[in-house]
């Protein structure tokens, strides 16, 4: 529709009057006076009481109490703190102005008295009554194919008594046949041929002289009402669809509509039985995910004050039992203080004696200086030993679950796992001293200490002979992680290492242990790369909801090594050391 046609103009011209002037007055705001539109200012918006304004209108209307009163009843409609923005569109009226725009008009005008007539081809309103061309107050039902008159059954009866006239053929009205349009070139002959060039396409009417004689001479052709009524099955068909499209689009909008309320929330307004109207909040789901949120993060507050006052409770029993030890050792010296000055007095004393008193004083003396000598060594020992206690520096480290640790080093225990000959003990020694070893097969284990920044990883090795297997579970307790050592080159035995790990990935004591595979033995050729051992492992599958990772490496230059600790202690300490000097 051009911005200056207007609905009506696309209803057909032949038209009653008082039709346009009624559907005029459906399609206009009561209160400007102008047509509504489809959106923007002049959509139309739907008052409780049933009356629709347009958009424009109605927010000039005042708004007291958050209601506004409808111009045409003062019926009150609450429209809250949205304004005029919370009323409903007039969806109705909405579809009938699309349908209009459409031309699919039919439904919406039903006839619902007697004297309206649809042309069924043209699927659109052709008049609402025909004048009986006799009596003008009568409705013609009737055409005369002879007299070419419309007729009512009256003054059909009444004109055609006579013998001769009674024979006239009288048909139904509705069956009249549609005039034949003349041609504009040849006056006096009516357009009867579709010509079908292509070049012809914008002009295809034809009459015969055109045909035969004129600009389409040789042309092909067909019967003009032949290729009417097929085009118009297709505009028929094609209006149908675009009917059900709409609708389609329709429902559509109505359920986005619908979801941006559900999504939002806001005021809804109910009626109870006696017709009371009241106000109801009703929460979105926007509104119930914050809460869900919200409420998440109350608990995570709460539950991280309580790790907090465990951590606060540990370092004060941490910092008052290392204040007693050294309270205890500054006792310890003011007393051994005090012990020195006297024997230094005695000591003193004896040498200013003369030579007599010196001597009687003689064993005396010696055993004062035993016992300096004694002591001396005994306070050196023990001086050395409480340096770490005189450190001020008070090293805090957190885990991942932020638990606390107090001290230079955080201990994590790690057990190494895998089939025999994969390499375990040989990584082991690696780790702990840079050396690549050719060890026996373990019988029983091995046990490591090594020092990795601020933890010390205590290793245990364990032999992964058959028969030695069923000891592993000894080792899950308290394990924190897990190293699972494969041959890279032994791809026959994957499917035994499958085996044995997807039975570790069960043990309950190892279900927070963090899991790191060492694709060993990489320097060799035909090592199978570490992506592919991951396939063949279908580590991803088994390892799903714990932290893990695969690496490749070789113990004999230590590749991968160092990439695979620091990955252990990424899992397993939040935080570096925090040292308060
Ligand atoms: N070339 C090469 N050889 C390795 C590597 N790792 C281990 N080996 C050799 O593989 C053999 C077996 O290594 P071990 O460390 O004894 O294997 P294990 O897993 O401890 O075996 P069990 O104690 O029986 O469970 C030894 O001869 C190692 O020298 C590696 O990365 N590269
Ligand atoms: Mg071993």
């Amino acid at each position: 529709m051009t911005s200056s046609s207007t609905f009506l103009d696309l209803l057909p011209r032949k038209r009653h009057r008082s039709t346009e002037n009624r559907l005029l007055s459906v399609l206009e705001c009561g209160v400007c006076g102008e047509q509504f539109s489809l959106s923007g200012d002049k959509v139309p918006r739907l008052l409780l009481c049933g009356h629709s304004f347009c958009h424009d209108c109605l927010t000039r209307l005042p708004i007291q109490a958050g209601s506004l009163v409808c111009p045409m009843d003062r019926q009150i409609t609450d429209v809250g703190s949205g304004g005029v923005w919370s009323l409903k569109k007039n969806f109705a009226l909405i579809e009938l102005m699309e349908k209009l725009q459409l031309g699919g008009i039919t439904h919406v005008f039903q006839p619902s008295t007697s004297h309206k007539n649809l042309d069924s081809d043209t699927n659109v309103l052709v008049s609402e009554a025909t004048c009986c061309d006799e009596d003008d107050s009568h409705v013609a039902t009737l055409y005369c194919l002879v007299c070419c008159t419309n007729l009512c059954q009256n003054c059909s009866a009444s004109t055609h008594s006579t013998r001769t006239l009674s024979k006239h053929k009288r048909i139904d009205l509705k069956d009249k046949p549609s005039q034949p349009t003349m041609c504009p070139l040849h006056q006096t002959h009516a357009l009867e041929f579709a010509c079908l060039q292509e070049e012809c396409r914008f002009s295809p009417a034809m009459c015969y002289l055109c045909k035969e004689h004129g600009k389409h001479k040789g042309h092909k052709h067909n019967l003009l009402e032949n290729e009417v009524r097929s085009t118009r099955a297709v505009a028929r068909e094609a209006a149908e669809r675009a009917g059900a499209f709409l609708s389609q689009v329709n429902e559509h909008a109505a359920k986005t509509a619908d979801a941006i309320e559900r999504v939002e929330g806001g005021i809804r307004l109910f009626s109870d039985q006696g017709g009371v109207v009241s106000r109801q909040q009703y929460t979105g789901t926007a509104e119930s995910a914050r809460a869900c949120v919200r409420e998440y993060f109350t608990r995570l507050r709460e539950t991280l004050a309580a790790q907090e006052e465990v951590a606060i409770t540990t370092l004060d029993s941490h910092v008052q039992s290392r204040v007693t030890a050294l309270r205890r050792m500054h006792d310890d010296a003011t007393a051994l203080r005090s012990q020195i000055s006297a024997a230094l007095g005695h000591c003193n004393n004896v040498l200013r004696q003369n030579d007599c008193t010196v001597l009687a004083a003689r064993s005396e003396v010696e055993a004062l200086d035993h016992m300096f000598d004694q002591q001396q060594r005994q306070f050196s020992e023990q001086t050395s030993a409480a340096s770490d206690a005189l450190d001020p520096a008070i090293p805090v480290t957190f885990t991942k679950d932020n638990r606390i640790h107090i001290g230079r080093k955080l201990e994590i225990r790690v057990v190494t796992l895998g089939l025999d000959g994969a390499g375990k003990t040989t990584l082991l020694f690696k780790l702990k001293q840079d050396e690549f070893m050719q060890p026996i097969p373990t019988i029983g284990f091995n046990v490591e200490t090594v020092d990795f920044r601020n933890l010390r990883y205590t290793v245990w090795d364990v032999g992964g002979k058959h028969k030695l297997r069923p000891l592993w579970k000894h080792y899950y307790l308290n394990t924190q992680a897990v190293l699972f050592v494969v041959d890279s080159c032994d791809s026959d035995r994957f499917v035994e290492a499958h085996a044995e790990l997807a039975k570790l990935m069960c043990e309950k004591d190892l279900r927070d242990a963090a899991l790191l595979v060492l694709a060993n033995k990489q320097d060799l050729p035909g090592a199978v790369p570490c992506d592919e051992l991951i396939a063949r492992l279908n580590l991803h599958k088994l390892c799903c909801g714990r932290s893990w990772k695969a690496l490749p490496c070789d113990a004999s230059s230590g590749a991968g090594l160092e990439e695979g600790l620091l990955w252990l202690s990424r899992q397993l300490v939040a935080a570096g050391v925090l040292e308060v000097v």
